[in-house]
């Protein structure tokens, strides 16, 4: 695990585009930036072109699509895939609307993904597997989560992040499971928003491969979210999104060496 990636990210401070959701955009746009990115978000398709010229990744997230954002996400994706600049997918809520399976479905057959980010419910939606999902939640299923995880990234020849008490990263043959984390992740709306885009942020740095960047990420925020939670003498999502924001921008190459749990 090259947690190095963190101290270059931070010298790099690579500009990430992330179509966003409306609901955590202020979340995603403050964890990059305390953790030493550069976010920009966008509606406009008019102005594809030049976020995608000036940043490093896209980050694409279907939390509230609309017909009009659906429209946008097809140019970015097609003009990002034109310059090879790295694209992150969210696809939210996959697993619980068949609607907006399907605009995944057709937004992933339009152009080429970098990294899928998602929870169990997603991914095995994408990945076309039986599963219970709830709503933006992973909800309940039995399939095994790495066989699943592979199986996406088969079907979409891309790296896939399973998030979830274990994250799981999988290229479709390679596989990295991270154990770090805090269950203060599920209290906080916008926890797997702001995993995506730090994939991205990641995935962003020059002479980066996207599995290597989305193993990290993975370490990054789930161990930095383990740090903060160990601080707490009470469950308080509250002062818990507060203090990730906080040590986002604090934490060591260090201190997360010493806590990452991972087999790869
Ligand atoms: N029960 C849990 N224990 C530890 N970490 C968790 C748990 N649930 C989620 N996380 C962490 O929360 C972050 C967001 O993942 P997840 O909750 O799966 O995304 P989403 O919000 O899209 O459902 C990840 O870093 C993941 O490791
Ligand atoms: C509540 C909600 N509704 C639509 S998008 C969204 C946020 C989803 O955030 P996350 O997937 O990171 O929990
Ligand atoms: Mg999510």
């Amino acid at each position: 695990m090259n947690l190095e990636l963190l101290t270059t990210l931070r010298q790099q401070n690579p500009i990430v585009f992330n179509v966003a959701n409306f609901v955590t955009v202020q979340d995603v746009a403050n964890g990059l930036n305390a953790l030493g990115a550069s976010p920009i978000m966008s509606a406009e398709v008019a102005e594809a072109e030049s976020l995608v010229t000036i940043a490093g990744a896209v980050c694409l997230n279907l939390g509230t699509l609309t017909t009009r954002q659906i429209a946008q996400m097809q140019t970015v994706g097609r003009i990002a895939n034109q310059q090879a600049t790295p694209i992150v997918f969210d696809p939210v809520a996959v697993g619980a609307v068949p609607y907006r399976l399907q605009v995944a479905q057709d937004l992933l057959a339009d152009f080429q993904v970098t990294v899928i980010r998602g929870n169990a419910g997603e991914i095995a939606a994408l990945a076309g597997v039986d599963w219970q999902a709830k709503g933006i939640d992973a909800g309940t299923g039995g399939g095994d989560l790495i066989a699943i995880a592979k199986a996406c990234a088969q079907k979409y020849h891309c790296v896939v992040v399973l998030s979830g008490p274990t994250d799981v990263i999988t290229d479709g043959i390679r596989v990295t499971q991270v154990h770090n984390g805090t269950e203060l992740f599920q209290l906080h709306v916008g926890s797997g928003d702001l995993l995506s885009s730090l994939v991205a942020a990641f995935a962003a740095i020059e002479s980066t491969d996207s599995y290597t960047a989305a193993g990290v990420a993975a370490v990054v925020l789930a161990g930095t979210g383990e740090l903060v939670a160990d601080q707490l003498t009470a469950e308080r999502p509250g002062t818990f999104a507060v203090g990730l924001i906080d040590k986002l921008h604090l934490v060591t190459e260090k201190e997360l060496a010493q806590i990452a749990k991972y087999d790869e």
